[in-house]
């Protein structure tokens, strides 16, 4: 039901999956539970979130096959050098309940602390020793992946990404590099976006959400997305995306929204452990 993108290793990743950031830890369990039975397949979490382990839980108690899952989680900032972010892996894995993570991010490339090369060298110890499917990074610019050196070029790179922050030259960059590009924050975080008149006049032509029509603008670009929703009915009402297409003229319409406009903090200056 949810189409793959093949990432450049070969690994299919679903396009459009679950992420919960802000679902605090005593809830997780319950939002994943009511996601994996709405049809996601993909989770992303971090171990800045401080819910991985409900994550785990969930996934425990689904009973779906492993292999019909891809699970991502993120090495937070305090983690990164090659010790600490093997170190880090190892307590995701534990709380995960997982023996294999399906993809591993470096959550930000907090360039003051200067580490993320070294952390880089262990994802791709990592991805070598068979521990994760596919490594890769988050919250980078181009002028952070020139840096990173290694063999290993970035499976995925999970940047902020929205009609009001659409990202052109990191897309580019990525995409001249083999790169997948995930969009957090697809829906600018449900905020004035989803009631832009641009959005809404196309989601009442379509018949559809504001949300259903920001989510099948990132799927036909060839974004990854991973929209949260603790509502029940928003989780599947995110899902249902892939029965209708936008013309080319509204893809250019909303394409016209860009604003620069970050809800999250700039990847240049965030340093935060
Ligand atoms: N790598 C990184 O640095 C970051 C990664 N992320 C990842 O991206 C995921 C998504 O980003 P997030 O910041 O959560 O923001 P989203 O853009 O996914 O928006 C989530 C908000 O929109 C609301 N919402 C969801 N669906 C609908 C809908 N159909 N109609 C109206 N409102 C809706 C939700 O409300 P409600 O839940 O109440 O239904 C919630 O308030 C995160 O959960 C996380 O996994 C996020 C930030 C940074
Ligand atoms: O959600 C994430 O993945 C984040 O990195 C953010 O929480 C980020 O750390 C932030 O918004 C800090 O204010």
């Amino acid at each position: 039901m949810i189409p793959t993108v093949k990432l450049n290793n070969g690994v299919e990743m679903p396009q459009l999956g679950y992420g919960v950031f802000q679902v605090p830890d005593d809830e997780t369990r319950a939002a994943v539970a009511a996601a994996l039975e709405a049809g996601y397949r993909s989770i992303d979490t971090a171990t800045a979130y401080g819910n991985e382990g409900s994550v785990g839980r969930a996934i425990a108690e689904s009973g779906i096959p492993r292999d019909e899952l891809f699970v991502t989680t993120k090495l937070w900032n305090a983690d990164q050098g090659y010790d600490e972010t093997l170190r880090a892996f190892d307590k995701s894995l534990d709380l995960l309940g997982l023996d294999h993570l399906d993809l591993y991010l470096i959550h930000w490339p907090a360039p003051e602390l200067g580490r993320y090369t070294e952390s880089w060298r262990a994802f791709e110890k990592l991805y070598a020793d068979g521990r994760v499917r596919a490594i890769g990074v988050s919250n980078f610019q181009p002028s952070h992946l020139e840096r990173l050196g290694g063999e290993v070029v970035p499976a995925v790179n999970q940047v902020e990404l929205h009609p009001y922050l659409q990202q052109r030259e990191v897309r580019a960059y990525n995409a001249g590099h083999g790169i997948a590009t995930e969009a957090w924050s697809p829906l600018a975080k449900g905020g004035d976006l989803l009631g832009d008149p641009v959005v809404k006049a196309l989601a009442e032509r379509h018949g559809r959400t504001p949300a259903q029509i920001v989510l099948r603008w990132h799927l036909q670009l060839g974004n990854v997305v991973i929209p949260k929703s603790v509502t029940p009915s928003r989780m599947r009402e995110n899902l249902a995306v892939f029965d209708f297409t936008l013309s080319d003229a509204d893809v250019a319409q909303l394409s016209t929204l860009d604003r620069g406009e970050r809800t999250g903090p700039d990847p240049d200056t965030f340093n935060a452990v």
